[in-house]
């Protein structure tokens, strides 16, 4: 499999790019990460898509979450760890609950581009480009700041290789233990109804541990996870410098991640990205819009897998909770019926998206489980699999998406706004949306 050229994908007018002044420094840029060590091993990427085929084969559930747009400052401990907390503790929620196996993947570790709506930004008539994620920008509104720059690129590479790094450390580390899951939440268990919930469940998990170690069974089992990256390839300069041969199996792989997602604003059959990613190895989702028909699901399956390598193909549908029970089940029975064997995944944000009267970009916690809802029922009535969530969230109590247990009213989302582009589940919310997961997936 060859790989296209940087200017052969520029040749496809790809959109949502950046547009950089200086090509010199962009040439610079890039030829600085095609030096660089993949972030991770083609190996991984394989062992993701072999976890993804049971998704798609109807034996495991797909948990990926975390943050809308991932920012250089927010490379802390702190701040992957409560991420990670809130994904481990959701997975042992459904695992529990469900009885299913868990496929643990982060929204993390290079989740630094975003596609808008619009190319500029204005505010009290002075007008400068959008913010596109720290990939490209910066957030603060100064024309220094919003000039697209190339250098930002190497950054997502350091930003990525510092989470990943801390990420691999927690998980095999003994901080994801499943006998720690106490520990994750000591602190919101005494303030929060889910919390408690969250306690009763713990306790169960330590008599079923008990039990089984004292049948013989080896609790150092539990003392790691799989977990791997995911992030939308949108920056093609990024992608393709990130792209390698894999030495073993002589295939690219794009080491930027291990799974790759194209976006709903470029998933255009002739596209650039779907070229690109038409090319790599690894595990790839393309999102779906209301707009999907089955004939382009149908088409952008035989271009990204043509071969139907189990795992290869996510489709992670975005429908909005109003439109899903109307538009899925057409695309998913003529998807299945012609032979594509794709995990379903339901993202029940990118379609639920409206702004308060006080200027805040938020999400109704309702309209999330509703769409939820209506992703199990499609697909409880068609005999498929619903096989995973796709969800921006976050570890930490900030007030973006209104509702849930906590009632977060319009005028509370002022408390603690932090996300730079679209609003996150919070920490309780995230696993309040887990309970309910978990009781849809027990009901099957
Ligand atoms: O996360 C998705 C998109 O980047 C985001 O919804 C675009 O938002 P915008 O419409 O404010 O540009
Ligand atoms: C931009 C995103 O979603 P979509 O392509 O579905 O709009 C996203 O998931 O960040």
């Amino acid at each position: 499999m060859t790989i296209p050229s940087l200017a052969d994908l520029h040749a496809l007018e790809p959109a949502q790019q950046p547009t950089y002044a200086d090509r010199a420094a962009v040439d610079s840029a890039v030829s600085r990460l095609q030096g660089m060590p993949p972030l991770v091993f083609a190996g991984e990427c394989d062992n993701l898509r072999e976890k993804l085929a049971a998704v798609a084969d109807g034996k495991a559930f797909l948990l990926q979450g975390g943050d809308c747009a991932e920012t250089f400052d927010g490379v802390t401990a702190e701040n992957v760890r409560n991420k990670l907390r809130v994904l481990l503790s959701m997975a042992v929620v459904l695992t529990y609950a469900a009885s299913v196996p868990v496929v643990k993947l982060g929204r993390m570790a290079g989740q630094y581009a975003k596609p808008r709506s619009s190319d500029n930004e204005t505010r009290d008539g002075v007008t400068l480009p959008a913010y596109r994620g720290d990939a490209v920008n910066g957030f603060a509104f100064t024309p220094e700041t919003r000039r697209h720059d190339p250098q930002r690129l190497v950054e997502v590479y350091h930003a990525s290789a510092a989470t990943l790094n801390l990420t691999r450390a927690f998980v095999t580390g003994g901080y994801a233990d499943l006998r720690q899951m106490h520990e994750w939440n000591t602190d919101f268990v005494r303030t929060s109804p889910v919390g408690q919930r969250y306690e009763r469940i713990g306790a169960e998990i330590d008599r079923a541990l008990a039990f089984m170690e004292a049948c013989g069974a080896n609790p150092d089992e539990f003392h790691t996870v799989d977990f791997h990256s995911s992030h939308e390839a949108l920056l093609l300069e990024y992608e393709h410098a990130m792209t390698r041969i894999d030495s073993r199996t002589e295939k690219p792989y794009d080491v930027s991640g291990h799974f790759l997602w194209i976006g709903e604003r470029t998933r255009q059959l002739d596209g650039a990205h779907v070229e690109l990613l038409s090319k790599v190895s690894n595990p790839i989702g393309v999102k779906l819009g209301p707009t999907t028909s089955p004939d382009d699901a149908i088409a952008l399956a035989e271009r990204l897998d043509p071969d139907r390598i189990p795992g290869r193909l996510t489709f992670i549908t975005r429908m909005g909770a109003g439109k899903i029970r109307d538009r899925l089940p057409e695309l998913v029975e003529k998807v299945t019926a012609s032979g594509v064997r794709a995990a379903w995944v339901c993202d029940p944000m990118h379609g639920n998206t409206f702004e308060t009267e006080n200027g805040f970009k938020t999400r109704e916690f309702d309209d999330v489980i509703d769409e939820v809802r209506g992703f199990f029922e499609v697909h409880r009535s068609l005999g498929t699999w619903p096989g995973g969530m796709h969800v921006e969230l976050t570890g930490d109590d900030v007030t973006e998406c209104v509702g849930g247990g906590a009632a977060l009213s319009a005028a509370d989302l002022s408390h603690r706004y932090e996300s730079v582009v679209d609003p996150r589940l919070n920490r309780a919310q995230s696993l309040e949306l887990a309970f309910l997961v978990s009781e849809m997936l027990s009901q099957r």
